[in-house]
């Protein structure tokens, strides 16, 4: 039995480290996934895993990590490009049997379990699987191991992993992790109840939604450090429907506590990416700066994710107010565009701009359109709000001076389905 489960990426329109600290923040889902195959072995299959392992005293898991690191690019291609660079096979990965797995029958949270997180970080370090110039790739086999373990404990399995989503670049690609690992390994315990005979991709009820997103938010702080939970939520909670094509759909956030926001009218964003994206940039350590600045300058802090959270608020606002005619539209962006710019401003206060971000902003400028950075910035995403009226040689053309650049940009699709999953009967593992 195989079980795939995918996870979109996300873009946080207003309010990304205000929200680590309390403020509001508006996001939304985007059509680039990760996807995770997990197959486990029939039992003579896991008969001969386990005996072809060189040392009795570990179990063997089996498992490879396919990451496309160009924005654009989807799945089947991730499928075509086996042989590149971008794969780490962990094959077999070792794990010591004297470690006990926690007990099956109640798949209760192991909260702030420091203890095997460290034992798992160091074990990933001992077996030397992560190729030196992708170190910061650990954390996220990190969390594997530790969502593995937990829900499934130290059974032989077969894990692919395969991401549209470029890593460390603000477009949450450790949640869509999180999110899509802990639907598959859920989906395949005894604490879902879903009719794994159903064709086709299929959503989650809302309340294994809520299992798998704690267990997701378990994942994103082994990767963050100290994460909000917007973006595993952002990545969990498109809108659930029938409908084949979804977008508009958004999601208001403050102290772990969820509004959905439904747009009342399209919002086309420019995502820009510098080209060599996994180089010197993370989560972890951009929230920790903020979090050191605030304890530097506590009052001037409390002031900006004050404003930050009053932007999130509009921003939220002005999303659902309805637009009926050409002129209503453009009012709506030209007060979004101004709040971009407010947001952006407050991010440089917190520290977490960066020289090829403001390049980015630079050259939007030229052509009239407001941008500001997305997720933990550092170097990462640029969103730019490409208004309705805007014409597609004006667009062409900002695209090309930013390749010029060294740029990568993208129009994704926002707000569209979640989390889902789909069931393969017929598979065993390979
Ligand atoms: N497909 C993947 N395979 C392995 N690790 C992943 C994958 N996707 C994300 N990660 C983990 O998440 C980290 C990137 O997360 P983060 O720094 O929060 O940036 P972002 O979430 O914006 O991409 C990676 O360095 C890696 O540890
Ligand atoms: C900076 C933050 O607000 C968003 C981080 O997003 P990303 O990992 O850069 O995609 C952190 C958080 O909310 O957990
Ligand atoms: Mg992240």
């Amino acid at each position: 039995m195989e079980v795939r489960a995918r996870a979109p990426g996300k873009i946080i329109l207003a309010g990304e480290h205000a929200v680590v600290h309390g403020s509001t923040a508006v996001a939304a889902s985007i059509d680039l996934h990760t996807y995770v195959s997990l197959t486990f072995p029939t039992n003579s299959e896991q008969g001969e895993a386990l005996n072809s392992c060189t040392s009795t005293d570990y179990y063997h898991l089996k498992f490879l990590l396919i990451t496309r690191t160009l924005i654009g690019s989807t799945y089947e291609d991730a499928n075509l490009i086996q042989d590149t660079a971008y794969i780490y096979h962990l094959e077999p990965f070792l794990i010591k049997k004297s470690v006990q797995p926690y007990n099956d029958d109640e798949l209760r949270l192991h909260l702030d379990d420091m203890a095997l997180t460290l034992f798992l970080a160091t074990l990933v370090e001992e077996q030397n699987v992560i190729p030196e110039a992708n170190i910061t790739i650990g954390a996220g086999v990190t969390a594997f191991l530790w969502l593995y373990t937990c829900i499934q404990g130290y059974k032989p399995a077969t894990v692919v992993v395969a991401s549209e989503l470029p890593l460390g670049s603000g477009l949450g690609s450790s949640a869509a992790f999180s999110v899509s690992l802990a639907a598959a390994l859920l989906a395949l315990s005894d604490s879902t109840n879903l009719d794994s005979t159903q064709q086709g991709w299929l959503s989650f009820g809302e309340n294994e939604l809520e299992l798998v997103n704690k267990w997701a938010f378990e994942g994103e702080k082994i990767i963050h450090g100290k994460p909000s939970g917007i973006d595993n939520t952002a990545s969990e909670f498109g809108y659930v429907s029938d409908e084949v094509f979804v977008t508009g759909n958004m999601i208001k956030f403050k102290s772990g506590e969820l509004t959905r926001l439904k747009s009342n009218t399209p919002i086309k964003m420019l995502i820009t990416n510098r080209s060599n994206t996994n180089v010197g940039r993370n989560t972890k350590a951009l929230v920790a700066g903020v979090s050191e600045r605030t304890v530097r300058h506590p009052t001037a802090m409390a002031a900006v994710f004050k404003a930050v959270d009053s932007i999130s608020n509009e921003v939220a606002t002005i999303i659902q107010s309805p637009a009926h005619d050409d002129i209503a539209a453009t009012e709506k962006e030209d007060k979004l565009e101004e709040l971009m710019e407010m947001n952006q401003g407050l991010l440089q206060c917190m520290g977490v701009s960066h020289a090829s971000i403001e390049t980015v902003l630079r050259t939007t400028l030229k052509y009239k359109l407001a941008s500001k950075l997305t997720g933990a910035g550092g170097g990462g995403c640029v969103l730019s709000l490409l208004p309705t009226l805007l014409s597609r040689t004006v667009v062409d053309k900002v695209i090309k001076e930013l390749e010029a650049c060294g740029f990568q940009c993208v129009i994704a699709g926002i707000g569209g389905k979640g989390l889902q999953i789909s069931f393969n009967t017929s598979t065993t593992s390979s």
